[in-house]
């Protein structure tokens, strides 16, 4: 059995940058990354624009103006300005080329065709100049910028209507187990509703992975084997759940070796989630969840989400941990590390009730997991406890 840095540390090695290539429209392209430099296709702004509601000036010595027409928006009209002269404008509409400042409304007379103003300005006065954010053939955004609601904006104000992105992994989840029935179903004897799959895909989806399939296998080897193969050879991420432990109809390891999976580590020293199995074949990944909900769910934040992170190229590849007063006892049982379900708010921890792998009811309504290291068997309010952040 593994500690849980070095099962972490041997994810990190392990898992490489897809560094695959993909085209998307630019509003599809959140939380991806940019495969290559963009330059930018035009000037933004195109022409000068008018930031204000107002009048567009011809600069002259003296505080009146005569006024001799109007451009809006979307006009494609130039008047001439002489020195002394005035047109109506509005916001984001065309300045004259020789207007060269705009006084808002607001600090204006107007006088039928005559205007007076309050004050000289300065050249350039609310105008925007062409290319103030960006000039024609400058780089608008760099190679590994993630894409955001603003830079999907922005690259759209530049006309720019698709963008190649480093690739997402295609990801398979796979279920196991005969005791699984769908919800809607009845609940016979026995059974118990499938609910790893779609926690895990929510959870996938959250971070903006959206190449996900679902499979689902009963306890039997060869459909178990069958499966395993067709996913690992068409995936790049391989999660499992369930099946990995030591029972007589747990098939996962044994047809991960029949399929010459390399096993980089099985078994890590920590509660929940000690049968976790982590290889690799060729460029995929493949992970054994223990079936235990809360168990897989505490897996795939603590060492998927490094794998994924990973193959995103990504160097920051944990998720954010911080030092928070426990507002709670606690007391462990056993010598194994444990993440513990949490609630984490301004900088307090109150670590719940149902800590057991089975148990998702608490985890419910956390946001955080206190880790709890070995060496440390209670916590007592006012503690400072490790926190780990989850992306909820
Ligand atoms: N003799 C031993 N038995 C067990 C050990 C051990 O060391 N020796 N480890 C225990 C621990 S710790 C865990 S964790 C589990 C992990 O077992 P598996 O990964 O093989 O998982 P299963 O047995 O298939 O399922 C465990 C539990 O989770 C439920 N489950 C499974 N899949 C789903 C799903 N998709 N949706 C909802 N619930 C699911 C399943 O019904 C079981 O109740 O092994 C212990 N045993
Ligand atoms: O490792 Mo298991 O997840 O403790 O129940």
């Amino acid at each position: 059995m593994i500690s849980i840095d070095q099962a972490k540390l041997l994810v990190k090695n392990h898992v490489k940058p897809l560094l695959k290539e993909t085209i998307k429209p630019v509003e599809k392209a959140g939380g991806y990354y940019l495969f290559e430099d963009i330059y930018s296709p035009i000037n933004m702004p195109p022409f000068r624009q008018s930031a204000m509601d107002g009048y567009a000036l011809h600069l002259h010595d003296n505080l009146t103006y005569k006024l001799i027409g109007e451009v809006k928006a979307g006009d494609n009209f130039k008047p001439t300005l002489q020195p002394g002269e005035a047109v109506r404008i509005f916001t984001g509409a065309p300045v004259p080329d020789s207007a060269n400042a705009i006084m808002m409304q607001e600090k204006v007379k107007v006088d039928a065709t005559k205007i007076s103003i309050e004050e000289q300005l300065d050249e350039g006065h609310n105008i925007r100049p062409i290319g103030e954010q960006v000039k024609k053939g400058d780089i608008a955004l760099k190679k590994d910028t993630k894409l955001t609601p603003a830079s999907i904006g922005y690259l759209l104000s530049l006309g720019i209507r698709d963008v190649k992105v480093f690739k997402k992994p295609t990801i398979a989840i796979v279920t196991t187990g005969n005791e699984l029935i769908e919800p809607g179903q009845d609940l016979t004897h026995g059974k118990i509703y499938e609910s790893n799959s779609k926690m895990l895909l929510s959870a996938l989806y959250s971070l903006k992975f959206y190449d996900v399939t679902i499979h689902k296998v009963e306890d039997d080897y060869q459909e178990t084997v069958k499966t395993l193969k067709s996913v690992v050879s068409n995936n790049d991420l391989v999660i499992i759940t369930g099946g990995i432990s030591v029972g007589d109809y747990d098939f996962v390891g044994k047809a991960l070796n029949e399929l010459q999976v390399d096993e980089v580590f099985y078994k890590v020293k920590q509660k929940p989630g000690k049968p976790l199995f982590f290889g690799k074949k060729e460029d995929t990944s493949i992970f054994a969840l223990p079936g235990n909900p809360a168990a897989a769910l505490t897996c795939f934040y603590v060492y998927v989400y490094i794998a994924l992170q990973k193959m995103m190229g990504i160097d920051d590849i944990e998720l954010p941990c911080v030092q928070a007063k426990s507002i709670s006892n606690f007391y462990k049982n056993g010598d194994r590390p444990q993440f513990l379900k949490a609630i984490f708010d301004n900088g307090h921890v109150e670590i719940l009730e149902g800590q057991n792998s089975s148990m998702l009811q608490t985890f419910a309504i956390s946001n955080a997991l206190v880790f709890s290291p070995e060496e440390q068997n209670h916590f007592h309010f006012g503690d400072f406890v490790e926190t780990i952040l989850l992306p909820v």
